[in-house]
C-alpha cells in the first residue's frame, strides 16, 4: 500500500478579496520506506503540499489517501485520531512544549494515544537511546541545544510508531554541521524503523540525501526523481 497518493489535488488561499492559487492538479505518490524530499523555490508550495499530506488541511479539489484512507471522508475528530495514530510531525523550531522534559515530550503523544505505562517506559527509553539522549532525559527543552531538541521532536515523532513521518524544513534553524548529524539521524531511524519520511526543504544537505526527490515550481510539480529502485 501506498502511504501517500493525491489526485489532481488543488488549494488556494483566500487573503482578503484576492484569490492566491497554491497548488494546483497536483497527481504524486509517495512510496513506502523511503526518504522523499519536497524540494523548490520559497512559496512554490512546499509547505501547502505537507499540510494536505499530513491532513492539516484539506484540498478543495481532488483526491488525497494517506495509508489506504481517503482523508475527505473523515470528520475532524476522526481526522485528528487518524492523524496522531499514523502520521508523526517535525517542525523546523522543534515545537516542544518548554514545560514539560525531554522524556514528557516524548511521552505526550503516547498519552494522546492512550498507550499504557509499561510500554510507554520501553518505547521512549529506546528512543532516547537511539537519538543519544538518555542522559538528557530530565532536561526541559530550555536547557538543550538546537541540535538535541531536533533529536527530542524526532523522537516524539516517532513514540506513536506512524507509518509516515512529515517534516518541514527541519534543519532550518541548525547550523550545518548539526543539520547534517539530524538527517543522519533521520536516515538512520528511516531505515531502521522502515517509516516513510517526507521532508520539505531548501538544503541541499537534505537534498541529498533524499531517495526521491519532488520539484516543484509555482504549485506545479515540474521533475520527480527517484534516486534508487523503486520496491
Ligand atoms: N494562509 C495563507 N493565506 C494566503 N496565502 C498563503 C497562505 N499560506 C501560503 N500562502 C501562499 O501560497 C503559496 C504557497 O505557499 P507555501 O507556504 O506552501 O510555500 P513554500 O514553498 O512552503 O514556501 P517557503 O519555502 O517560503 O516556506 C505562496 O504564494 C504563499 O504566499
Amino acid at each position: 500500500m501506498l502511504p501517500v497518493s493525491l489526485r489532481q489535488v488543488s488549494k488556494r488561499y483566500q487573503l482578503d478579496s484576492i484569490d492566491v492559487p497554491a497548488l494546483g492538479n497536483i497527481d504524486l505518490d509517495i512510496f513506502p520506506n523511503r526518504f522523499t524530499v519536497l524540494s523548490g523555490p520559497s512559496g512554490s508550495g512546499k509547505t501547502t503540499l505537507l499540510n494536505l499530506i499530513g491532513c492539516v488541511d484539506l484540498p478543495d479539489s481532488g483526491e488525497i489517501i494517506v495509508a489506504g484512507q481517503k482523508v475527505q471522508a473523515l470528520s475532524d475528530n476522526a481526522l485528528a485520531d487518524f492523524r496522531l495514530q499514523h502520521i508523526g510531525f517535525i517542525f523546523q523550531n522543534f515545537n516542544l512544549l518548554p514545560v514539560l522534559t525531554a522524556y514528557e515530550n516524548i511521552e505526550y503523544p503516547l498519552l494522546l494515544a492512550k498507550v499504557n505505562a509499561n510500554e510507554r517506559k520501553k518505547r521512549i527509553s529506546a528512543l532516547l537511546d537511539a537519538v543519544g539522549l538518555s542522559e538528557k532525559s530530565k532536561h526541559l527543552p530550555g536547557q538543550l541545544s538546537g541540535g538535541q531538541r531536533q533529536r527530542v521532536a524526532i523522537a516524539r515523532a516517532l513514540a506513536t510508531q506512524p507509518q509516515l513521518v512529515l517534516a518541514d524544513e527541519p534543519t532550518a534553524n541548525l547550523d550545518s554541521h548539526t543539520g547534517a548529524a539530524i538527517i543522519a539521524l533521520m536516515r538512520q531511524m528511516q531505515r531502521e524503523l522502515a517509516v516513510s519520511f517526507v521532508f520539505s526543504s531548501h538544503d541541499p544537505q537534505v537534498l541529498a540525501a533524499a531517495d526521491d526527490a519532488v520539484m516543484i515550481r509555482d504549485g506545479q510539480i515540474t521533475e520527480i526523481k527517484r534516486s534508487a529502485e523503486v520496491v
